[in-house]
């Protein structure tokens, strides 16, 4: 006669906290993030409650076995558009080279983690996820971006465990991970295909943004309200997208709300306007930011998106000290747009982003460290706008202005 398995007396429990969860997102305005990490930590609580401690442990230990298996795939061709909807691991074989039992033991470990669909023995589909994986643009950037996350733990003991970026003398983590007295940015330029896949990335996030969270950079900010009665002439510059990639952002404004005025200025380094098509009705100017003053003068707002993550705090005065000679008092804005975490229960993504960052000397800020950072460069915050997405718009102004 079977016997009944005792079963894990919180498993309830955490089972009708993951049903509350999955009842407040799905009624949740606009897929409320908030939402979302509370339906997301309900279902990871739910999958350790059904482990036993050890068995829990060893499955946290062994992912290390997760991103090589996601490298090598996408190293030797599997992680590839396929010409077939399914494919076999022979066939799959016959495709990359490899041989046919390892892709079966790759792909086990892959389609454990919820890359490609399994439909029956060595028969395998792709799904979003390997799909999304399979971008060359996306496995570039990884993969230059891995050996000094890998090697993090032998920079943080040779560091005596300071908190990276703690002064512009000593290497980042990606200095020392690959042996380069270059930082991550000049690596970047000297290799123009990963480049190329970096900017790519940046720009996919405005597809991402706009398909997943029906919103877009334009819809962020307030621009027509905030920043539209500034402009009178349509010499008046509006924006400066400081460091802003392809111009996407600028592009998603101008598209976006068309009757907003003024000239759009996106600035960038040499190298990245060099390869890339300036979106119409956007003037390019070449600038390093923390080699020179901002050489536009007296816009309304200047836009600083996903750059102070890349830099220490010092780095990153060092950009606010080059900016705020150029910004017109009780006129000129600053606008940042980046990840806040939250003070506790930061989502995972924004953790795993934060420690990505850390590689450069960077990292993520709360709204305390913002407030601080800002104002030890000269700066109030004005207003932290939250968004449905994964960014905040900190806007704040020179200090002698409020
Ligand atoms: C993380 S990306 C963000 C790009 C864009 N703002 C966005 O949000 O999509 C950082 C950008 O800063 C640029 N950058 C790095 N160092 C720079 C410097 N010293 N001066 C100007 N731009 C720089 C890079 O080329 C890159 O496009």
């Amino acid at each position: 006669m079977a016997v009944a398995m005792p079963r894990e007396s919180n498993i309830d429990t955490v089972f009708q906290r993951l049903v509350d969860s999955y009842n407040t997102f799905s009624q949740a305005p606009n897929g409320s993030p908030k939402a979302k990490a509370q339906l997301q930590s309900a279902a990871k609580e739910l999958i350790a409650a059904t482990q036993a401690p050890y068995e829990a442990a060893l499955a946290f230990a062994m992912q290390n076995a997760l991103f090589p298996c996601f490298i090598a795939a996408g190293d030797c061709g599997i992680l590839s558009q396929w010409p077939k909807v399914t494919m076999t691991a022979e066939e799959l074989a016959e495709k990359t080279g490899a041989e046919r039992r390892l892709i079966a033991r790759l792909m086990r470990v892959l389609v454990g983690a919820g890359v490609f669909n399994e439909l029956g023995e060595e028969l395998y589909s792709h799904n979003q996820l390997s799909t999304t994986l399979s971008k060359p643009s996306l496995l570039s950037v990884t993969k230059f971006a891995s050996p000094a996350v890998a090697r993090l733990p032998e920079y943080l003991a040779a560091t005596s465990y300071r908190n990276p970026g703690y002064s512009t003398e000593v290497s980042t983590p990606f200095q020392f991970g690959n042996n380069t007295p270059l930082g991550f940015y000049q690596a970047l330029a000297a290799n123009d295909n990963v480049r190329k896949g970096f900017d790519d990335q940046m720009k996919a996030h405005v597809a991402m943004e706009r398909a997943k969270f029906q919103t877009g950079f334009a819809s962020m900010f307030d621009f027509e309200g905030e920043v539209g009665p500034l402009i009178k002439s349509p010499e008046d510059v509006a924006l400066v997208d400081v460091g802003g990639s392809q111009g996407h952002v600028l592009e998603d404004v101008r598209k976006h709300l068309p009757g907003f005025k003024g000239r759009l200025i996106l600035e960038e380094l040499p190298e990245t306007l060099q390869s890339i098509t300036v979106p119409e009705g956007i003037e390019a100017v070449p600038y390093n930011f923390l080699e020179s003053e901002q050489p536009i003068k007296g816009a309304a707002c200047y836009l600083l998106r996903q750059i102070f993550l890349n830099w220490s705090d010092a780095r990153g005065h060092q950009i606010l000290r080059n900016t705020l000679p150029a910004m017109k008092r009780g006129y000129s804005r600053l606008l940042i747009m980046e990840p806040v975490p939250p003070p506790a229960a930061a989502p995972m993504a924004a953790a795993m982003l934060d420690i990505q960052m850390m590689q450069m000397g960077g990292g993520l800020r709360t709204e305390k460290q913002w407030r601080a950072f800002l104002d030890d460069a000269g700066f109030e915050v004005r207003n932290f706008w939250p968004s449905n997405s994964n960014q905040t718009v900190i806007e704040a102004v020179p200090k002698a202005q409020v």
